[in-house]
């Protein structure tokens, strides 16, 4: 009994140590571009949506470093404001580019109000994007809601179609041509994984019938594809490119809808803690996708840890991806 006692005590703390010795000393985040800190993004216009949190805050962090304009488009302005105002700070303190009227925009954090579940925010984002910006560069499409309750967005969609699809789709789309004006520009899409477990039923878009918010999250980020797929053939011979990407589980707010009860939040945290990526790593192929010289000009493409990756028949099936573009611009209201 006592053997058993400290056989299994010494596996505890081993397993411990390696946990921890696996976060202190593990490969941490290896820069794409080497240099702490590096010109390579120099007057780039960035547009990443949902950059206050998680992988678009990591993600706004590492493309300020390399030099360029970021325009975070956030629901909430305080939480935007707070999240922009530590953003500075720790590219002062690390030395980073200091935006002034010679540094040609370099390091320059601007935030604008966007709310993906309303297509009047939307409609007012892009207008004043259009209005102010003279180009865009890159637009990444990274907020997303996972797993929330039955919600609706203003406009009466599924929320998490809503937010993760057709509040992108629209901003995107209203986007275009700035991004045409712009080429050689990149549009990066933030998916999933768990699209695997989706499927785009059209019968029931708005999740009338019955609610499932897992199928409805795998739903959305097989959209996410499907669209991306679709928007690649349209923007042939553009020099505007789309590629989509999944981040690994990473560990950020996007989990605020899963309860957990109280006491063992704990052992979660532990757990997510030794075993997820960290934001930086998450966020490393959606910085990869948006700045580096090795996918110039490649688009259409599904990627993971900086590397392309297989689909499943489902998400590479055209004529869904058609479709669902069709009833996209019905639903969001483009139909021209
Ligand atoms: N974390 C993970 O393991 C994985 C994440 N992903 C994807 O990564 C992306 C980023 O998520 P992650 O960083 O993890 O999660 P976070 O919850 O940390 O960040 C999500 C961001 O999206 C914003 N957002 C949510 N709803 C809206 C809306 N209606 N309008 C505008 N912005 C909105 C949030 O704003 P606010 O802070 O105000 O709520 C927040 O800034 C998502 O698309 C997610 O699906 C994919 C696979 C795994
Ligand atoms: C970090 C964390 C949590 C888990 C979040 C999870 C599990 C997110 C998973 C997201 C995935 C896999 C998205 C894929 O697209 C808890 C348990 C809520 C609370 C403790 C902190």
């Amino acid at each position: 009994m006592a053997v058993a006692t400290v056989a299994a005590l010494l596996a505890a703390l081993g397993g411990a140590l390696w946990l921890a010795a696996r976060r202190f000393l593990g490969p941490s985040v290896q820069r794409l571009h080497g240099s702490e800190h590096s010109s390579f993004m120099h007057g780039k216009t960035v547009l990443i949506t949902g950059a206050n949190s998680g992988l678009g805050r990591a993600t706004a962090a590492e493309l300020l470093r390399l030099g360029a304009r970021v325009i975070m488009g956030c629901r909430d302005l305080e939480r935007a404001e707070e999240a922009a105002g530590q953003l500075r700070r720790e590219l002062r303190q690390a030395g980073g580019p200091e935006p002034g009227p010679s540094s040609g925009g370099a390091g320059e954090l601007v935030v604008k109000h966007l709310d993906l579940a309303s297509l009047r925010s939307v409609r007012a984002f892009c207008q004043e994007m259009l209005q102010e910006e003279p180009q865009l560069d890159v637009l990444i499409n990274n907020a997303g809601i996972f797993q929330c309750p039955y919600m609706k967005t203003e406009d009466g969609f599924e929320m998490q179609f809503g937010v993760n699809h057709l509040g992108h789709f629209l901003l995107t789309n209203l986007l275009l041509g700035l991004l045409k004006s712009s080429a050689p520009s990149r549009i990066v899409v933030v998916s999933s994984k768990l699209y695997k477990y989706g499927d785009i039923n059209f019968e029931d878009l708005n999740s009338e019938q019955s609610y499932n918010k897992s199928f409805c999250y795998s739903r959305s980020k097989l959209a996410n594809i499907l669209f991306t797929r679709e928007l690649a053939h349209r923007l042939e011979g553009t020099n505007v490119t789309v590629n989509v990407l999944h981040p690994g589980i990473v560990r950020t707010n996007l989990g605020r809808h899963i309860h957990i009860p109280l006491l063992v939040k704990p052992l979660f945290n532990l757990v997510s803690w030794a075993f997820f990526k960290t934001p930086l790593e998450g966020a490393q192929t959606s910085i990869y996708l948006a700045s580096s010289p090795e996918v110039e000009g490649v688009s259409g493409k599904y990627f993971g840890d900086c590397k392309e990756e297989e689909l499943l028949p489902k998400a590479m099936d055209e004529s869904v991806a058609r479709k669902l573009w069709d009833i996209s611009e019905v639903m969001v209201g483009i139909l021209k």
